[in-house]
């Protein structure tokens, strides 16, 4: 991998860090970016929990957290590098003078950044704290993790709270999916090839799909998700960036504002969901008992710690529209949903039809091209496009054939190991560089749009309807489709 990412080195604090998010996904992170010598030698790491632990003990800790969670063999120099890094404060959020153990290990001359690895119910304690220790100016970067908030108005109130001591320069709102290679790769494929950016429209564009399909039920966070749902937990945000990067304008450049400006609009203008069309336009489900990839497993209300009259949604399916010129009366059809039969996400774009078949000799119905870009596993990208079979029989009567040209990140880039999000977006933020973090007018833009639809649906008093565990959802997410005579690319 070539890189030439030049930046300071800055004091990396991270609160909550022996939660789990720090400990799966964070300090692993760390570890790959100090294996690649991407971490400046003079940063440190400064963990902040609410346990007792000298810094060896959290050194030690950073260890056994790396070897657990990281898949390749470990290198041991970069582990002992990382560890070498390490400081610890023991610090409750909401005691204001524990914030003054910090000023021992930060330098106000270094660039801080704080990573809030905690729930959102301490993001305004922590910058009180800051303020209250007085690390606080212009250098300090903090990154915060969804859910920011509920609903419209519970994100208004954490923005308002972080926003009383940080401008929104300094704000960094993490959405994992915008540092995935192959999110990232949506804005590379269409605005470094003419063959897609000139044909990205209603002119030669049907129909989009977008299915981010996951085999894992709830892990162990009923409580959480059982108050989110699908909706507030994937749609609000990983889709709705998926969908803005698919939509939006050609930003002028690559900086944050230039393409955040653009996501926003397509955000804005999303046509309403409501209580007058929301049947006809989005599918709710709940898993029930069934078989994942061959393995028996319990239905949502059959969960650990489960309350069996739930009305959750753990499945959504919808159709969005986008009310500008470029989209016109191009539906963009969004699917999620846990348990279901495998862990996939793709971008399926459908091109429109030929207008006259030259063909129908031989072949009647001409198959539209298709762009797939799957997101994950399999990263790739893949053209179905209609060939001659090779042969010589008449001209008149050419015979054709379905074929797809096939991109696999895999076998492409043999030699370049492909990164998990989260150490994108660390390096990105250590960096300074905003472009993959969500601004708050997106989230509020997209809380707005979903809000429309978690009430629509609350009015109507319908259930989500039920799906076997195992399934692709619950058939009304077919007839979604089929009503306007398309249907769901049959994902493997
Ligand atoms: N886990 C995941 O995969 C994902 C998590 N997130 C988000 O990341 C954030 C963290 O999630 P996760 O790691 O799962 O949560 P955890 O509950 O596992 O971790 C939160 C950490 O914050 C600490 N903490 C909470 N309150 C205080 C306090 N008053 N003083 C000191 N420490 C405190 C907890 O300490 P203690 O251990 O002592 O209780 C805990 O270690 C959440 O906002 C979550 O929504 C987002 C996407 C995925
Ligand atoms: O943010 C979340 O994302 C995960 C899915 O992420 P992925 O990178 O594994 O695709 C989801 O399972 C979780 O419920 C949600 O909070």
């Amino acid at each position: 991998m070539s890189v030439n990412n030049k930046f300071e080195p800055c004091d990396f604090v991270l609160y909550g860090t022996r939660g789990d998010l720090a400990r799966r996904k964070l300090l692993p992170s760390l570890y790959q970016l100090e294996k690649a010598q991407l971490i400046h030698p003079e940063t440190k790491l400064i963990g902040v929990a609410r346990q007792t632990m000298s810094a060896e003990e959290y050194a030690q800790m950073v260890d056994e957290n790396v070897r657990n969670f990281t898949k390749d063999e470990i290198c041991e120099d970069s582990l002992a590098r990382l560890k070498a890094r390490c400081e610890y404060v023991e610090m409750d959020f909401t005691k204001m003078d524990d914030y003054k153990g910090l000023c021992r290990f930060t330098d106000p001359e270094r660039v801080m950044v704080c990573y809030f690895s905690t729930p959102p119910s301490v993001f305004s304690d922590i910058c009180k704290g800051m303020k209250h220790a007085g690390v606080i100016d212009d250098s300090v970067r903090v990154v915060l993790e969804k859910p920011i908030g509920h609903d419209l108005d519970s994100s208004k109130v954490i923005n308002n709270q972080v926003a009383e001591y940080f401008n929104e320069s300094q704000i960094y709102r993490i959405d994992h999916y915008l540092g995935k290679e192959t999110v990232l790769n949506l804005i590379a494929l269409r605005f470094a090839n003419s063959l897609f950016t000139n044909n990205w429209d209603h002119n030669c564009i049907d129909h989009v799909q977008i299915s981010v399909a996951e085999s894992v039920g709830i892990e162990g966070r009923w409580g959480y998700f059982d108050e989110a749902g699908q909706m507030r937990d994937m749609v609000q945000n990983h889709l709705l960036q998926i969908l803005t990067l698919i939509a939006m304008e050609p930003p002028t450049t690559l900086d944050a504002d230039s393409i955040r400006d653009e996501k926003l609009k397509v955000l804005k203008a999303l046509r309403k969901i409501d209580v007058s069309n929301v049947r006809e336009k989005t599918v709710r489900g709940q898993y029930t008992r069934g078989f994942v990839m061959g393995k028996e497993v319990p239905g949502y209300l059959e969960e650990e710690d489960a309350n069996t009259r739930s009305k959750t949604e753990t499945f959504v399916a919808l159709k969005a529209e986008i009310d500008n010129w470029r989209w016109a009366g191009v539906p963009f059809y969004l699917r999620t949903g846990k348990r279901l039969p495998s862990k996939t996400s793709e971008v399926v774009i459908y091109f429109k039809s030929q207008p006259h078949n030259l063909f129908k000799d031989s072949f009647p119905e001409l198959p539209p091209n298709k762009l797939k870009i799957r997101l994950q596993p399999d990263e790739g990208v893949e053209v179905t496009v209609m060939n001659k079979l090779p042969g010589l029989n008449n001209t008149k009567s050419m015979d054709l054939q379905k074929t797809k040209l096939n991109l696999s990140f895999s076998e492409t880039f043999k030699d370049e190991r492909i990164a998990d999000a989260y150490e994108k977006l660390l390096l990105e933020v250590m960096m300074g560089n905003q472009a993959l973090f969500v601004r708050r007018d997106e989230v509020e833009a997209a809380w707005a749009w979903v809000d429309g639809i978690i009430d629509a649906w609350k009015q109507t008093k319908e259930p989500p309807a039920p799906y076997q565990a195992g399934s692709w959802g619950p058939v009304a997410s077919i007839a979604l489709l089929a009503r306007e005579d398309r249907a769901w690319y049959e994902s493997k």
